[in-house]
């Protein structure tokens, strides 16, 4: 039927921060051009106040608003909509409620799905959009104990924000936080695990994400959460007690079981722990067997074990190249390998020949400037010309918070790929501030900054720079020492 059928020049999938950021810069770049969005969600997420705060590092905030607003405000017109599936060679998009969308140039930002531990348990939840935080909440409201698998940016979150409720942190590593910060920064965090939640005792600059909660009520496949997601929530369980948090170091789940599978397994008499109350023998509804054989009962179990790109729609009948992650592979103009397709954001792997200091992390900010970068691609090319690859993709950067503390990663901030070449400087006040520096052949190319360092600026320069440090390093973290001095 007509009314099923649509054009545009441009078609984006996905309200997320890089649908959004790729349909706004093309209406931009394009105005005489018809752009159209199409988002499972019936709210997008919008981006304000954006700063370049320096090179590469950028802050700003993010609002979720209803479509209409984005269409408004920018022209772009929206299609809420589920696409089920894509003929590349025809540029048709389906969606599942039977419409048709033609186009000459496509952009997929359908983000990602939580990766799940296996077993499919009701009480294990994943944490991505408004309606699964909801249902989280939901579930730990009655719980006496959580635990959760994963050691990257949402395990490290919650177990700072849940109150009332005994958590097992379930890790994989030696040390907390490892995807994010090396072990001497996990000790730095350490005493912070078990401590009072503290009122904000920085102000820390970094994005904000804002929810309008009452329009979120029906927000199916949502896009992911984003900083500060947790802060603010009610995140408690019914125990009177603050934090009481245990880690299990290097372990992994084999089984998630309900009580009458842990009876068939014959498990019920290898661990103390088995019921709620001791001897009152009170089951839990869930269990967990992690690979040094031990069974934890639980009322809840969180799998934050990182993203799956969502690709689902796209792949069957289509020759796209998918990375080992499961992404869209993307060259530097965010193509894939099916002619006028592009995808940024979560769903797509960078596979270009990536700069030394910067590599992939699906975060926020890779988000917006993927989704940004893919925009300017697409416009450079109805125009038979080419975008240069901005320069934020020249050094990895990332602002976030962490036990309260304002964390800057630069670079090669966990010496990835250096092997043993590389040399540390450390700079630790116990409780205020961690600072390390990584140096591959007397140069800067990573650091981790935890705390009020105002460093980030100058350790951004001088990665960027290449600088020679050998001849200051001994003094580059000394207190009281202005790094720019040193360059006069
Ligand atoms: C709990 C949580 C906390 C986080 N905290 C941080 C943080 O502190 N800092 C940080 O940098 N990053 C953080 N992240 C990561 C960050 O939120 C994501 O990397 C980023 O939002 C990804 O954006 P995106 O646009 O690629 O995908 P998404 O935000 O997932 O958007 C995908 C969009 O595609 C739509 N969609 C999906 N499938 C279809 C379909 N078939 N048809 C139509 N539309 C579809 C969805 O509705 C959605 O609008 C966090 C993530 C989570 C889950
Ligand atoms: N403050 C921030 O910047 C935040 C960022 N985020 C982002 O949101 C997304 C989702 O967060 P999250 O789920 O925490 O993902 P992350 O990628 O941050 O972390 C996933 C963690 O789970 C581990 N893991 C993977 N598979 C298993 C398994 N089978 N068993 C046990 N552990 C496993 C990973 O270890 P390994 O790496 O060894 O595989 C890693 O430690 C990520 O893109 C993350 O970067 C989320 C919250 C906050």
């Amino acid at each position: 039927m007509a009314h099923d059928v649509y054009h545009a020049r441009f078609v984006v999938v996905g309200g997320g921060i890089a649908g959004v950021t790729c349909a706004e810069t093309l209406a931009s770049e394009c105005p005489e051009e018809k752009v159209l969005l199409i988002t499972a969600s019936n709210l997008v997420k919008a981006i304000k106040n954006y700063e370049q705060t320096s090179r590469v590092l950028e802050t700003f905030d993010v609002e979720e608003q209803p479509w209409s607003q984005l269409e408004f405000k920018s022209g772009i017109q929206v299609l809420q909509a589920t696409v089920s599936s894509l003929a590349a060679q025809e540029k048709v998009v389906y969606t599942s409620c039977g419409k048709h969308v033609h186009y000459d140039k496509l952009c997929i930002c359908s983000g990602g799905v939580p990766k799940m531990v296996p077993g499919n348990h009701p009480l294990v939840v994943g944490i991505r959009d408004t309606e699964s935080v909801k249902d989280f909440q939901n579930k730990l409201d009655h719980a006496e104990r959580v635990i959760i698998i994963g050691n990257g940016g949402i395990a490290t979150e919650l177990v700072y924000e849940i109150e009332g409720c005994e958590v097992i942190w379930a890790i994989k590593d030696k040390s907390i936080a490892s995807t994010f910060v090396d072990e001497g920064a996990a000790q730095f965090f350490l005493p912070h695990l078990n401590s009072e939640k503290q009122q904000a005792h920085q102000i820390v600059k970094r994005q904000k994400f804002s929810i309008d909660r009452c329009k979120c009520a029906s927000s199916l496949n949502g896009f992911a959460l984003g900083p500060d997601w947790a802060a603010g929530q009610c995140m408690k369980g019914v125990k009177q007690t603050s934090h009481h948090v245990f880690v299990k170091y290097e372990v992994e789940v084999s089984m998630v079981m309900s009580p009458e599978e842990l009876a068939k397994a014959g498990l019920s008499c290898q661990t103390p722990d088995l019921f709620r109350k001791g001897n009152n023998k009170e089951e839990w509804p869930v269990y967990v067997q992690l690979t040094n054989n031990c069974v934890y009962g639980s009322d809840l179990v969180v799998s934050a074990t990182g993203v799956t790109p969502n690709t689902l729609p796209f792949l069957p009948g289509n020759n796209f190249e998918v990375a080992e992650d499961g992404g869209l592979k993307v060259n530097e103009n965010m193509m894939t390998s099916v002619p006028d397709v592009y995808a940024a954001g979560d769903v797509c792997s960078a596979s270009w020949q990536l700069a030394d200091l910067w590599f992939q992390m699906r975060l926020w900010t890779q988000a917006r400037q993927m989704g940004c970068q893919a925009a300017r691609c697409m416009a450079a090319d109805i125009r038979g010309t080419t975008a240069p690859l901005d320069i934020c993709f020249d050094l990895f950067a990332h602002v976030t918070k962490f036990f309260n503390f304002k964390v800057v990663l630069i670079g090669l901030f966990k010496a990835q790929g250096l092997g043993n070449d590389y040399e540390l400087l450390l700079r630790v006040t116990k409780g205020e501030e961690y600072i390390k520096v990584v140096l591959h052949e007397g140069r800067l190319v990573g650091a981790i900054l935890i705390g009020e360092t105002d460093m980030e600026e100058t350790f951004e320069n001088l990665a960027l720079n290449r600088t020679d440090l050998t001849p200051f390093k001994d003094h580059l973290l000394e207190p009281g020492i202005d790094i720019d001095d040193f360059f006069d």
